[in-house]
């Protein structure tokens, strides 16, 4: 695919929806190098780096879910803050979590996300929904009796029946299949080529090689994630970060 095809919108008219300042993150200690970077519509920027590199951490504070410890991150400009409501209303996350209500259906779970978020005709939406992800014939069973891999979707359904500008992924293709994971890239490059504007974390280098517009790549300095007195965060552009996904010793 050429490069000007997978760049998007990027170029001149480029309209930023997230930018991280210097970006600083960690549990009282730093766990990487600071990052600076922006994504804007239509574009999906790849955080990639080897096993406890930040990754996550990173995602957590661009979500709000995790105060910085120096930098900001902006969303149309605006301090990111997870208790405003257009924060919550534009920003749709999926990361590796499993909070089910005890008592409710698969089909439920997305209609009550749906319907909390303002959505109109909720049951066409989600059972377009429950068909994209495969779940149709799961509709009526509780979340906790799924596979991990059906847990692994309705997530990421629960995401999607609900009005996003920014979709915020923390390694998606976890638990899925080869056809849940090409279904996925499919569902996630469709969102982008939308207008969304994409942040994930990922080791999926077919993800990278088919979304990516461009990606950090956070580097721990080769002490295993210790000490950041050497470790980097590079933004670079989606052939770079697919070189160094599939040959990390580069
Ligand atoms: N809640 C926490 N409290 C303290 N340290 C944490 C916490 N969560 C993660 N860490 C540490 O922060 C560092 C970065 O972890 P993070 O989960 O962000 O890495 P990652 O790049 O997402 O890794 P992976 O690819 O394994 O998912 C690791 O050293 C990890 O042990």
């Amino acid at each position: 695919m050429s490069k000007s095809k997978r760049t998007g919108a990027r170029g001149p008219a480029r309209d930023v929806v997230l930018g991280l300042e210097r970006l600083l993150v960690g549990y009282g200690e730093p766990v990487c190098a600071p990052v600076t970077v922006d994504v804007a519509r239509g574009e999906a920027l790849c955080l990639v780096g080897a096993n406890g590199a930040g990754k996550s951490t990173v995602l957590r504070a661009v979500a709000g879910l995790l105060e910085p410890l120096d930098g900001t991150v902006r969303l149309h400009g605006e301090p990111v803050d997870e208790r405003s409501v257009r924060f919550r209303r534009e920003v749709a996350c999926v990361f590796d979590e499993d909070a089910w209500f005890a008592e409710l259906s698969v089909a439920e779970h997305l209609e009550l996300v749906a319907r909390g978020h303002g959505v109109r005709d909720v049951v066409d939406v989600v059972d377009a929904e429950l068909e994209s992800q495969r779940l149709t014939d799961a509709a009526d069973q509780l979340p906790t009796s799924l596979s991990s891999g059906q847990k692994r979707r309705l997530l990421l359904a629960a995401a999607l029946v609900r009005p996003r500008s920014v979709l915020l992924l923390d390694e998606p293709e976890q638990r899925l299949d080869p056809t849940g994971r090409e279904a996925l890239a499919d569902r996630l490059l469709a969102e982008r080529d939308a207008g969304t504007a994409l942040v994930l974390a990922t080791h999926d280098v077919v993800l990278l090689r088919r979304l990516a517009t461009r990606a950090v790549v956070i580097d721990d300095g080769g002490d295993g994630g210790e000490g950041r007195a050497g470790g980097t965060c590079r933004v670079v552009d989606a052939d770079e970060a697919a070189r160094i996904v599939s040959d990390p010793v580069r």
